[in-house]
């Protein structure tokens, strides 16, 4: 649609780092007996070279879309479009939509790895870890030996005994063992960007931020760029360089993690920050965004937030906010941003810490 191909030229959210991975009015559709679903709508973002993106929002918000849309995994009968590219370290840039099925197969692996959500099930039972990296190693034609020995190294970096790891099956391990054996797993075949989608959510808040804090710690020897997707915007914004926030399909903010989580000038991100639980904010404090989040079948015409937002008017009802500069490096749409810190006063975080 021209609307929307003009919208999404607004901002690419650029900054000053050196893209990976740039991403083009990406969209994914499913067509059904209802109606066309639109479960990414048009999203370009520039992903930077060595940083940590933070990819927030509530559950159905698209998290998971464009997670998958950056290794063009999205599944059938699911219709990916736009362009994303992405920028090897050394090598001609690679259009990701338009690869052969062995291209991708090793760009995957190699080049972009992905940590799938609820993937901590998907180790073979009947496999021991050792038997999942060797399964790896060989598919993709790497030696053996050299790869077993970058695992026990990755396995002491991520505070693991290597021996006992190798030697386990998937049933004798704890669930953040599990977790960061599938992230060694994932960084077997020396991929430059990491995607993981929510790792995390099947653990305990406290074994939450130690993995964090661990990926943080090898991201420069490994010289990774992580790209990490949470419905948890305060534990994710504590890690991240940058954040880009989903509602209803679209980038709605994106800015830098200290602006977002200090700053933020959506109203739904302070919304979001509001209804999270974590280690900072007091039960009594959580408040949980009202209404629903929007059918993908029918978005809601103007903004897609105004039927739940305190500041919405007949402007926002009818007109979809273009995205305007907070910072340099912050860009929010919303027509009354300037509002958005008296009409959702945050309890924590932001100006009133
Ligand atoms: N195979 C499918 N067919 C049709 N719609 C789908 C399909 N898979 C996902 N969707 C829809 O796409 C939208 C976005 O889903 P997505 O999984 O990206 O959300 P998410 O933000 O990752 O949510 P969660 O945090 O719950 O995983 C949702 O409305 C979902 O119902």
């Amino acid at each position: 649609m021209a609307s929307d191909a003009a919208k999404s030229t607004e901002s690419t959210h650029r900054t000053s780092g050196e893209p990976i991975i740039t991403v083009r009015n990406a969209s994914v559709r499913f067509d059904m007996d209802k109606g066309t679903s639109k479960v990414l709508n048009d999203v370009s973002i520039d992903i930077n070279r060595g940083e940590t993106l933070g990819v927030v929002g509530e559950s159905g918000s698209g998290k998971s879309m464009f997670a998958d849309a950056l290794l063009d995994a999205v599944v059938d009968p699911g219709i990916l479009t736009g362009e994303i590219t992405y920028y090897p370290e050394d090598g001609e840039p690679i259009d990701v939509l338009n690869l052969r099925p062995w291209e991708l197969r090793e760009l995957r692996w190699e080049k972009i790895s992905m940590v799938f959500q609820g993937a901590m099930s998907a180790f073979n039972p009947t496999m021991s870890i050792g038997e999942h990296f060797e399964e790896t190693l060989n598919a993709h034609g790497w030696d053996e030996d050299e790869g077993i020995e970058r695992a026990r190294q990755l396995f002491v970096d991520l505070h693991l005994d290597p021996d006992r790891m190798l030697s386990s099956f998937p049933h004798e391990l704890s669930g953040g063992q599990k977790q960061r054996a599938l992230i060694a797993l994932s960084l077997i075949l020396e991929p430059e960007v990491l995607v993981m989608d929510e790792p995390t959510a099947a653990l305990d808040l406290l074994m939450q931020r130690s993995i964090l804090n661990l990926l943080y710690d090898i991201k420069d020897k490994y010289d990774l760029t992580l790209v990490f997707i949470s419905h948890d915007l305060p534990i994710v914004s504590g890690f991240a360089d940058r954040m880009a926030v989903l509602y209803a399909f679209e980038f709605v903010e994106v800015g830098e993690a200290t602006e977002i989580l200090g700053n933020a000038a959506h109203p739904y991100t302070r919304a979001l920050l509001k209804s999270t639980p974590n280690l900072e904010i007091s039960l009594d404090e959580m408040r949980p965004i009202e209404g629903e989040s929007p059918d993908p079948v029918s978005h809601p015409a103007g903004c897609s937030y105004h039927p739940r937002c305190p500041l919405s008017d007949r402007r926002c009802r009818d007109e979809d906010p273009r995205y305007q500069p907070v910072t340099d490096d912050h860009e929010v749409r919303c027509h009354y941003w300037e509002e958005a810190d008296e009409a959702v006063p945050l309890a924590f975080g932001g100006e009133d810490r």
